[in-house]
């Protein structure tokens, strides 16, 4: 059994990853932190959980007791990871951050985009970052630090890949046109999160400078081999879990000849044995209801007036395939499991 400790436990995706480490058969949870509520048991705060952990309280973040476990989650706010994860893995701990604390390479760059110096450039350049699908899995396997991606940019990447990979599409001009679920905004009270805020309406927000999009075009910029163009553009809409990625795309001109079929079989083959990623029928809309509770992506692609003109459709629940079920994924691999055991059940609907 691998040995599982948890910082930021209260947290949407710290109680994400105790519903879905509850049903995985390698896994025991032996510590869980939060500073406001230690000495609560988990079960009281969390209900859907009894009987999963009866003997689990919070407790306040102590690295020694950390250390150990095999492997911590930090499932934190920006700038806590840096501050622990160097003396964990001194502890011969892993470290698996569900936060962007690791996610960008360049340490001025991710200190423009989150207002604070970086805590911990010198463990950036052995940081992982866990995106199953378009990395090497001997790195994760091997690695010590996992940096899981972002929600938004684990479905707009993989929806992208396979186009930017191949070389078929032009690399400016690409706009991702994105919806989240509230609880993208994490469980602390804000007022833009309140029912009567967010419900019954939907607005775009961070038009042109969200922090996601340095991590995205990193991504992307990998894939295609060059630097890529990119307009993002979050919504926050009126439901609690999932995230809607609609992306417009062009075929370059040696590439106008591909028919649906190619395209479609570019995709196929690429996500080929890739447990967490379902390709859809060509011309499908796929919903994020489907992919609600699941450690899925799920993909479809089509051609409007059969022009230059590509859109993908991808669908995450962005607590799931977003944060917990991609950090678990990596924890999989990491420990030589298979990638997605204690991840494969299906969305709930309705
Ligand atoms: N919500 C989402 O859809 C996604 C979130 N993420 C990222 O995952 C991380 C967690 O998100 P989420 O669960 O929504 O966050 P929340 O705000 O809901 O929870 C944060 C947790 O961190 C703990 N915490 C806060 N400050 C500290 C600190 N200084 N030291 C130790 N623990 C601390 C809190 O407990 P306490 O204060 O009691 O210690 C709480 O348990 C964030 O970085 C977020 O950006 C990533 C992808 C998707
Ligand atoms: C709806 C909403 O507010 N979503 C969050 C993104 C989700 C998130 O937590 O971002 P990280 O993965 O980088 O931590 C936002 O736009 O800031």
């Amino acid at each position: 059994m691998v040995k599982i400790g948890i910082v930021g436990g209260t947290g949407y995706t710290g109680v994400e990853l105790l519903r879905l480490l509850a049903q995985h058969p390698q896994a025991e949870v032996v510590l869980i932190t939060s500073r406001s509520d230690a000495g609560t048991r988990v079960e009281d705060m969390y209900p859907n959980l009894r009987g999963h952990y009866p003997d689990l309280l919070f407790s306040e973040p102590n690295v020694e007791r950390m250390g150990q476990c095999d492997v911590v989650f930090f499932a934190t706010p920006h700038g806590v990871a840096h501050s622990m994860a160097q003396a964990l893995l001194d502890t011969g701990t892993r470290v698996i951050d569900l936060s962007a604390d690791f996610r960008l390479r360049d340490a001025d760059e991710w200190a423009e985009w989150y207002g604070q110096p970086h805590g911990a450039p010198e463990l950036l350049s052995e940081a992982v970052y866990g995106l199953p699908e378009l990395v090497d899995h001997q790195r994760i396997q091997q690695a010590r630090l996992i940096a899981v991606p972002g929600c938004y940019p684990t479905s707009v990447q993989l929806g992208l890949a396979p186009l930017l990979e191949a070389g078929w599409i032009h690399t400016d001009g690409i706009i991702a046109d994105c919806k989240s679920g509230v609880s993208g905004a994490g469980r602390t009270a804000k007022l833009g999160s309140l029912l009567c805020e967010a419900g019954e309406s939907m607005k775009a927000y961070s038009v042109g400078c969200h922090r996601h999009h340095p991590e995205i075009t990193q991504g992307l910029s990998d894939v295609a081999g060059q630097a890529v163009g990119l307009t993002f553009v979050p919504h926050l809409t009126p439901m609690i879990r999932g995230i809607h990625s609609t992306l417009y795309v062009r075929l370059t001109a040696d590439n106008l000849k591909r028919n649906d079929v190619e395209i479609q079989q570019l995709y196929t083959a690429r996500y080929d044995k890739m447990p967490c990623v379902d390709l859809m029928p060509w011309g499908a809309c796929p919903e994020t209801r489907s992919v609600r509770g699941s450690n899925l992506c799920r993909i479809a692609l089509h051609r409007p007036q059969n022009s230059d003109l590509l859109v993908i459709l991808s669908v995450i629940d962005n607590l799931v395939k977003g944060a917990s079920g991609q950090a678990i994924q990596n924890m999989n691999l990491m420990f030589g499991f298979d990638e997605s055991l204690g991840l494969t059940a299906p969305g709930l609907m309705p």
